[in-house]
């Protein structure tokens, strides 16, 4: 089990882009040790959070999931259960932004070594992003404030400027990955997440514009938990 919180190394000392690659270091290592069986029960807890929290939309985006990442194929099986439509990253030439489809799990194959899988269906120009009511997002780790770690390639924080005004981003993250004594590095070109979505619970961050009146505006969950500790 990992249940402690990440230990975030000061890292005042360095330029932003050293210390955000010193903590992906240190999450990476972590996730390298999660058996297959705590990978598993997070996956299915995950899905559960994530589905009360994307509420009412009848399109999100969400990201196809690498071994050692929160797993999202329950999550990709239980919106499509549901009649979601669900867009997942197509990776172009130069790792340019598109979409696709999700079209079952079946569907999704690795198009290149090292790439995340992705769905054969036509690719989508990085524009459909506008259609998606709600941006689920992976994260190495997120602080209280929603300065969100990805992998490193800058793909998210495109396209959370290219999705329609106002539609609310999740991060979904281990829940020791939710940094809660000190802020992540972070440059101008980050754009923050409105809430967290971990295996236990799910909830909107403080000064999320969705904290109050767009919870209701956007038919989103109500944020939630459950007891199972993963
Ligand atoms: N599951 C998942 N999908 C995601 C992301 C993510 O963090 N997780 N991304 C978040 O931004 C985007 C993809 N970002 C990527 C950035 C770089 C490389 C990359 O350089 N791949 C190398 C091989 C790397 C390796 O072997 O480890 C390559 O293509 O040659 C791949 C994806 C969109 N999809
Ligand atoms: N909107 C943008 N336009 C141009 N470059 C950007 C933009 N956002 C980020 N970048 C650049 O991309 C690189 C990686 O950014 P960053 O470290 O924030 O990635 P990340 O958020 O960890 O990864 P990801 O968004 O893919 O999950 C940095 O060099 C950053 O300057």
């Amino acid at each position: 089990m990992h249940n402690d919180a990440l230990r975030v190394p000061n890292t005042s000392g360095l330029e932003p882009e050293d210390a955000k690659e010193l903590i992906r270091g240190l999450v990476r290592e972590r996730r390298s040790q999660r058996s297959a069986a705590e990978r598993e029960k997070a996956a299915q807890a995950l899905a559960e959070h994530a589905v009360q929290a994307v509420g009412d939309a009848q399109c999100v985006s969400v990201y196809v999931s690498r071994p050692t990442e929160p797993s999202t194929y329950p999550l990709l099986e239980a919106l499509a259960a549901r009649g979601i439509r669900t867009l997942l990253p197509v990776l172009g030439p130069g790792l340019n932004r598109a979409w696709a489809e999700f079209a079952g799990l079946d569907d999704l194959e690795e198009r290149a070594p090292g790439r995340p899988p992705e769905p054969s269906g036509p690719a989508l120009p990085a524009e459909a992003i506008t259609e998606a009511e709600v941006v689920l997002t992976p994260a190495l780790a997120v602080d209280v404030l929603g300065n969100r770690l990805g992998q490193g390639g800058g793909w998210y924080d495109r396209v959370l400027k290219t999705a329609r005004p106002g539609t609310p981003a999740f991060a979904m993250v281990f829940d020791e990955e939710l940094v809660g004594d000190r802020l992540l590095p972070r440059t101008d070109l980050d754009v923050p997440v409105d809430a967290v979505i971990t295996p236990t619970h799910w909830f909107l961050l403080d000064g999320s514009a969705f904290r109050t009146e767009g919870l209701a505006r956007q038919g989103l969950g109500q944020a939630g938990s459950t007891a199972t500790r993963v």
